[in-house]
C-alpha cells in the first residue's frame, strides 16, 4: 500500500488519502500494521515530513514543509488566529502559487491602514505613482506612435508674435495630410527644451487643458548658431486670445455664441453677462485644474496666454515656457522668477525660498507630495485667474493702465479685497458699480469666489478644484442648492477663514497656562516662538545667535551650490529627452 503512495502525487494527498498511515512507517516496504485501523490522530514527524517532501517533490505542488499538511488534517480543530495571518511572502505565494485554503489572506487593521496610507501618498498631488507610469510606460509608447516632423516638412507662413524666448509663425505642413490643417511653429531659444517637456507631459495627462501639441525637436543644422533652435509645433487652435476678446467693446457678448453655441434667451444685461463670464471661468478653472493635478504650475497665466479653440469651442492655455513641473522638479528654481508683474501673485515665488531645488528626478518625485502640500504652488496661478475674473467683471480694469492702477490700490490696502471695495465703492464710477452689481448677483456668490482667489497668503487661496465645486457655478444660484451643496458651501467658507487670529489666541492661551510646573510654554519661551529680537547685552545669548546665523549661512551656501550643480545636470537631462535633427 505504501508503495502506492508515490503514485498519488497531488498536494498533500499522500497523507489525506491514507488516513491509516502513521507518519513513522517506512514507505519502501509493506507494513503488517497496515491492515489495522488506526484510531489515534496522525502526527507528522520531521522524518516523515522529509519523506513526504521527497514523494511530493516529483509531483505538482508544494512540499509539506511549506504546506503544513498536518495543519490540513487538523484544520477544523485549529484556533482561528493560527489559521489566518497575512505575511508578505505568504501573500506573494497565495497570489502566485495557489496556496491551500488554510493559508488564506486576512487583512489586519494596521496592514490596511498602512496600505491605504502608502496608496494615498503615491497618488496624492502631484502623483508619484502616475508619474512613474507616465515616464516609463506612456512616454515610450507615445514615442512609437506619434507623428514626427522634420524642418523640410514645414512651410513657414505669417509671423504671429515674437517674445523674449522665441518667434511664433503660422505654418502649414508639406506632408500630404489634409486633416492636419494649419499649424503653429515656435522657434525657441534654450527655454524651448522645457516647453517641449511640459507640452508632452500635458498631452499625456490633460490634453484638453492646453493647445494641441504636435511635435518638438532640436534643430541644429542652421549655420552660425551654436546651440541650435528648438522647434515646437502645435495645431492651430484659433485666431483670438482671451485678451483680444476682452479688449473688444462687445465683451462678453462676443464670446457668447462661441462658447454656448447660441444666443441666450435673455435681454442684454447683468444676468446674461454673468452667465457668459461664469462659463469662461469654469473653462479656465477646468484647464488649470488639469495642469495642477499633474503637478505643473504655469506661472504666466494671463489673457494673452489663453487661446480660444474654435474646433473644441473652449478656452485653452498656451505658452508653457515658464511652467514648472513639480513632479520631477523641472524648471523649478526657488529663487528664480519669470513673471508678468501685472498678473503675478504678491509672493512672486511658487515655493518657499528656503526649499532647495529638487536634488534629482527620482528623489524629487518621491518628495513631491510633501513639498506640494508645504508650499501649495498652484495657488500662484489661482491669484492670476482671480485677476482675470476681476477684469471680466470690471470693464475699466481690462486695459493695462487700469490693471496697474488696481494693483497699486490693492497693495495699499494690504492685498485685502474687502478693504479695497470699501475704499473705492463710495466714489465708484458707473463701470466700477456695474462690476460690483454683477458680482453681487445671487447673494454675492461671485464676489465670494473672487475674494477667495485674490488673497495675499497663498495658503488662504482656494484651489482650482475647490473653486470648480463652488456654488457660483450652480445654474440655479444659491436658492437652488441641495442640502449637500449647502454643506459644501459652509465647508468652503470655513476653509476660507483667516486663522491667524486663532493662532494668536492659542499662543496667548498657552502663555497664560504656561508654567514650568504644568509643562506649558513660559512667557520667555513664547517670546522666542514669536521671533522677537533677542535682548541686547547678554553675551552668551549673542554668541549663540551668531553661531546660528553662521550655521544658516553655511546651509544657504550649500543649497545654492547644490542648485547650481543640479541646474546643469538637469539641463543635460532635458536635452537627452528631446529628438534632434541635423
Ligand atoms: N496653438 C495655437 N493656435 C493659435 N494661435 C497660437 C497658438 N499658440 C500660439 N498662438 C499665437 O501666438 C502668439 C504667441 O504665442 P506664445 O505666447 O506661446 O509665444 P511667446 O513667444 O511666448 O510670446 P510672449 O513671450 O509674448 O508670451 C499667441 O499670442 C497666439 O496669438
Amino acid at each position: 500500500m505504501a508503495a502506492a503512495a508515490p503514485s498519488s502525487n497531488l498536494m498533500g494527498l499522500s497523507a489525506l488519502s491514507f488516513p491509516f498511515l502513521t507518519s513513522d512507517q517506512p514507505l519502501s516496504k509493506p507494513s503488517p500494521k497496515l491492515h489495522r485501523p488506526i484510531r489515534r490522530p496522525i502526527t507528522i514527524t520531521p522524518k516523515a515530513s522529509i519523506i513526504s517532501d521527497l514523494v511530493l517533490g516529483v509531483g505538482v505542488g508544494l512540499p509539506c514543509t511549506v504546506m503544513e499538511c498536518g495543519d490540513i488534517i487538523y484544520r477544523s480543530t485549529l484556533p482561528r488566529s493560527d489559521a489566518l495571518t497575512l505575511t508578505a511572502p505568504g501573500a506573494a505565494l497565495a497570489l502566485g502559487a495557489a496556496l491551500p485554503r488554510s493559508d488564506a489572506l486576512t487583512l489586519t487593521a494596521p496592514g490596511a491602514a498602512l496600505a491605504l496610507g502608502a496608496a494615498s501618498y503615491l497618488w496624492a498631488t502631484p502623483g508619484v505613482a502616475p508619474g512613474f507610469f507616465d515616464m516609463f510606460v506612456l512616454a515610450f509608447i507615445e514615442r512609437l506612435f506619434r507623428p514626427t516632423y522634420r524642418k523640410d516638412d514645414i512651410q513657414i507662413g505669417k509671423k504671429l508674435g515674437e517674445g523674449a524666448f522665441g518667434v511664433v509663425y503660422k505654418v502649414s505642413s508639406a506632408k500630404n495630410n489634409p486633416k492636419q490643417g494649419d499649424l503653429i511653429l515656435k522657434k525657441a531659444t534654450e527655454y524651448g527644451a522645457v516647453e517641449i517637456w511640459m507640452n508632452e507631459r500635458v498631452r499625456r495627462a490633460c490634453a484638453s487643458s492646453c493647445a494641441d501639441f504636435v511635435y518638438g525637436f532640436l534643430e541644429s543644422s542652421s549655420k552660425g548658431k551654436e546651440a541650435g533652435e528648438y522647434w515646437l509645433i502645435w495645431r492651430f487652435e484659433g485666431e483670438e486670445t482671451l485678451s483680444d476678446l476682452m479688449l473688444s467693446k462687445e465683451f462678453p457678448y462676443n464670446v457668447e455664441t462661441k462658447i454656448l453655441g447660441e444666443v441666450q434667451d435673455l435681454p442684454k444685461g447683468l444676468e446674461r453677462e454673468n452667465k457668459i463670464i461664469q462659463t469662461i471661468m469654469r473653462q479656465l478653472l477646468f484647464a488649470l485644474d488639469g495642469l495642477h493635478s499633474t503637478g505643473i504650475v504655469h506661472r504666466d497665466i494671463k489673457p494673452q496666454n489663453i487661446i480660444f479653440s474654435e474646433g473644441d469651442r473652449t478656452f485653452k492655455i498656451i505658452d508653457l515656457g515658464a511652467a514648472a513641473d513639480l513632479r520631477v522638479g523641472i524648471n523649478y528654481v526657488p529663487k528664480e522668477f519669470l513673471l508678468d508683474p501685472r498678473y503675478a501673485a504678491p509672493e512672486q515665488y511658487i515655493m518657499s525660498t528656503q526649499t532647495p531645488s529638487a536634488p534629482s528626478a527620482p528623489v524629487a518625485t518621491a518628495l513631491s507630495p510633501v513639498l506640494w502640500q508645504l508650499n501649495l504652488p498652484d495657488r500662484f496661478d489661482i491669484y492670476s485667474i482671480g485677476l482675470i475674473f476681476l477684469q471680466m467683471a470690471f470693464p475699466s480694469l481690462r486695459t493695462d493702465s487700469g490693471l496697474i492702477q488696481f494693483n497699486r490700490q490693492l497693495k495699499r490696502c494690504g492685498y485685502d479685497m474687502i478693504t479695497w471695495r470699501k475704499t473705492v465703492e463710495p466714489r465708484a464710477t458707473l463701470d466700477l458699480r456695474k462690476g460690483f452689481e454683477l458680482l453681487d448677483l445671487d447673494g454675492g456668490i461671485g464676489w465670494e469666489l473672487l475674494i477667495s482667489m485674490v488673497r495675499y497668503k497663498a495658503r488662504q487661496r482656494t484651489s482650482a478644484k475647490a473653486a470648480l465645486a463652488h456654488p457660483y457655478f450652480n445654474r440655479e444660484g444659491l436658492l437652488g442648492l441641495s442640502v449637500m451643496q449647502n454643506l459644501r458651501l459652509q465647508l468652503f467658507r470655513a476653509t476660507q477663514k483667516d486663522y491667524s487670529e486663532a493662532a494668536n489666541w492659542v499662543i496667548g492661551l498657552m502663555a497664560r497656562s504656561g508654567t514650568k510646573k504644568e509643562g506649558g510654554f513660559t512667557e520667555a519661551q513664547l517670546q522666542e516662538l514669536r521671533e522677537i529680537q533677542p535682548r541686547k547685552g547678554n553675551v552668551k545669548r549673542n554668541a549663540l545667535a551668531s553661531a546660528l546665523r553662521l550655521q544658516r549661512k553655511i546651509i544657504r551656501t550649500l543649497n545654492e551650490s547644490m542648485d547650481e550643480l543640479n541646474r546643469q545636470r538637469k539641463s543635460l537631462w532635458w536635452s537627452r529627452w528631446i529628438p534632434r535633427q541635423e
